[in-house]
């Protein structure tokens, strides 16, 4: 049985795995300029965020239906369970599915309709996160923000993602003051790409109560000093820094300094359908190329509940720490 843990930075649309994404093609009759799931994996070989994105975009032209937006959910949460994951905070990008005439509602609720099933069927307990596409303008998302708010019961906060250089957050100071009179939770990528200031703008003027990636903050010690000290934690997704050559190799990935350093981390898949693993087959690899020992990896996963948004299921999260203190290795 794997180690239990949390996943806090998944994009739902990021675990299309080809195979999916051809018999989708067919279901809806869409014509992907692919010949064959193997020539589209040659596709999966990336030089920064923007080269993924532009695939990651692309491909989501196949999902239209309620029940494909289901069905995605569905072999996520599958494989997801097989890896250890007792909790998952799932991303879902709406702006990218209304441009292509995709209903709020339809993928609102394809996504809760198998998320409300995700618990008796996988043994996860699951919440939803809607992000914002920060290449799109603030009013965009200020009207995604108001086509959401008949499904506010199935969404638990906002983040923040797509190209992020030249983004900055406070491009969307607005949205996150309008999501925060809702009552919904907030989060946000920064530093993935983007400066240590823009994590630092992500803090004070965007108020997230968890930074996505964050990798960056490394490159300035006030900014550790303040996340250590107010226990800000990070999502990081080492798989999706070296696709995505924000490190060179594994072996390379700042995660025992984080760590060293007292920030509260965790480690995510991001994209596992394009940057190659889930988070179980995150947490191997970083022990291979980190030499992370148990205690190292025990430790990312208590973070994982620590940080999840579970604060109105508390007997829950200390169920899933106890589990995660008990698991004894093989
Ligand atoms: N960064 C920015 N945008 C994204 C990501 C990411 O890691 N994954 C999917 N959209
Ligand atoms: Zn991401």
């Amino acid at each position: 049985m794997p180690l239990p843990k949390a996943e806090l930075h998944l994009h739902i649309e990021g675990t299309l795995e080809p195979e999916l994404a051809f018999a989708l093609a067919a279901r809806n009759g869409v014509t992907l300029p692919y010949a064959d799931t193997e020539e589209l994996r040659k596709a999966y070989l990336f030089d920064d965020l923007q080269s993924f994105l532009n695939l990651y975009y692309e491909l989501m032209a196949v999902l239209r239906t309620e029940q494909d937006f289901a069905d995605l959910a569905d072999a996520y949460l599958v494989r997801a369970a097989a890896q250890g994951v007792r909790h998952a905070e799932i991303f879902f990008d709406p702006q990218a599915h209304i441009a292509r005439g995709v209903a709020m509602g339809t993928v609102v609720e394809g996504l809760s309709g198998a998320l409300a099933r995700s618990e008796e069927t996988h043994g996860i307990s699951t919440q939803l996160i809607m992000c914002f596409l920060r290449d799109e303008s603030a009013e965009s998302a200020m009207a995604t923000l108001e086509a959401a708010k008949p499904y506010l019961d199935r969404i638990v906060g906002i983040g923040l993602d797509s190209a992020e250089v030249g983004h900055p957050p406070v491009k969307f100071r607005a949205v996150y003051e309008a999501a925060a009179a809702l009552g919904l939770r907030r989060v946000a990528h920064a530093g993935e790409e983007g400066p240590p200031a823009y994590i630092t703008e992500a803090l004070d003027v965007l108020g997230v109560e968890r930074v996505d990636h964050g990798l960056r903050c490394m490159e300035d010690a006030d900014l550790v000093e303040r996340l250590v000290r107010d226990r800000v934690p990070l999502t990081l997704c080492p798989l999706s820094n070296v696709r995505l050559r924000a490190v060179d190799v594994l072996e390379d990935h700042p995660l025992p300094a984080m760590m060293d350093a007292g920030l509260l981390c965790t480690v995510n898949s991001d994209d596992p359908a394009y940057f190659g693993g889930y988070v179980g087959d995150t947490f191997h690899a970083v022990r291979e190329a980190l030499g992370l020992d148990q205690e190292r990896l025990r430790e990312l996963a208590r973070n994982s509940f620590e940080a999840s948004f579970l604060e109105h299921d508390e007997e829950r999260r200390a169920r899933y720490i106890a589990e995660v203190e008990a698991y004894e290795f093989a």
